[in-house]
């Protein structure tokens, strides 16, 4: 079986790869492009993709004489692959579900703490020279404990940012989810988005990515927000009307942004690299190497069992 690896990825799960299969890994960390894509298609059996490596329908309909059988995305956000199209062309597509989820929750916290609390203005501030030491009214953020965090999307990260926030900040969770949802945690599910956004005082965005969810949070969020309310989005950057973000923030409709993902990825407005009322992160959800080494193992587990005729652990 040949195998095409689209990226640098932790040194065990390249050791896994490389004695079970005839491997070849892109040793450049940048999205493939539609050449490398096709020719992938072409040559490989199986190919393990990531974020970036954009996947449309027009890919597979020009590969012609496809080889390829599994896409195993290292990732659990597929929303780069056409997998209907990936389906129609009789390829299986896989993901990394549950591998990300307390990792990418744990950066939500970050988001959370570090814009309700300053924490980049008040670091930008002290290794600019500019602090002049403390005083009691310098900085002053928003108390998270016993604040309402409302959460858009209560699937796997959903929940695990929401039972953070409830035991481990005392917060209230409201939620909105597309279909009705049982978390194991005192949550109120709301029959709207603007139904949550109207109440959160921290909104947190979860779904996936993809047509479905485009601009889902748009200006008729944050005409719902408070002032004194902060957007959290650990999701996917499309999710945001990222223009009506700005507007929002511009016109102090809400009070700050905590970001890991951005609309036109990795290009960030300079409307936003210029505020201080928002933290940007660079997509870290998941990087820890302990969480990459795990999303890598599942891939290959789902690599594992198409090779042996096994059902996929995780398919899309
Ligand atoms: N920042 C990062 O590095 C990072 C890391 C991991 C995952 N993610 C993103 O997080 C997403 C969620 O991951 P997950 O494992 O929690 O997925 P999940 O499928 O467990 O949860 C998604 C939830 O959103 C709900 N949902 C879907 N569409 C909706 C809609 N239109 N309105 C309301 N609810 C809707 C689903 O019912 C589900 O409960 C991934 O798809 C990925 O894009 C980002
Ligand atoms: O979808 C995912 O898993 C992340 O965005 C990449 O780690």
């Amino acid at each position: 079986m040949k195998l095409f690896i689209s990226r640098p990825l932790p040194d065990p799960v390249l050791t896994r790869a490389l004695d079970a299969y005839d491997t070849t890994v892109r040793d450049i960390t940048t999205p493939m492009t539609r050449d490398e894509m096709i020719a992938g298609l072409q040559d490989y059996d199986i190919v393990l993709p990531t974020l970036g490596d954009l996947y449309t329908a027009d890919i597979f309909a020009d590969a012609g004489n496809i080889r390829t059988r599994l896409l195993a995305n290292f990732g659990v956000g597929y929303n780069h692959i056409d997998v209907d199209a990936a389906k129609a062309h009789g390829l299986q597509v896989t993901n990394t579900p549950g591998a990300v989820t307390d990792a990418t929750a744990d950066t939500a916290m970050t988001l959370i703490l570090m814009t309700a609390r300053r924490a980049g203005e008040g670091e930008r501030m002290l290794r600019s020279g500019a602090w002049e030491g403390w005083h009691p009214t310098q900085l002053l953020g928003m108390h998270v404990s016993g604040k309402t965090v409302g959460i858009i999307g209560m699937g796997r990260i959903g929940q695990a940012i929401a039972k953070r926030c409830h035991f481990g900040f005392g917060m209230n969770v409201v939620f909105y989810n597309r279909s009705p949802k049982t978390p194991d945690l005192p949550a109120q599910q709301l029959a709207s988005i603007e139904d949550v956004a109207h109440v959160a005082d921290i909104l947190v965005i979860a779904v996936p990515g993809g047509a479905d969810t485009r601009h889902l949070i748009d200006k008729s969020t944050f005409d719902a927000m408070q002032p004194h309310a902060l957007l959290i989005n650990i999701a996917r950057g499309e999710i945001v009307n990222e223009a009506a973000l700005i507007d929002a923030l511009e016109t102090g409709q809400i009070a700050g942004a905590g970001l890991d993902v951005y609309e036109f990825e990795p290009k960030v407005p300079k409307a936003l690299t210029d505020r201080e009322d928002v933290t940007l992160l660079p997509h870290l959800g998941t990087a820890t190497l302990e969480v990459r080494t795990d999303m890598g193992m599942l891939a290959m587990d789902n690599v594992d069992a198409y090779a042996n005729g096994k059902t996929l652990p995780t398919p899309v």
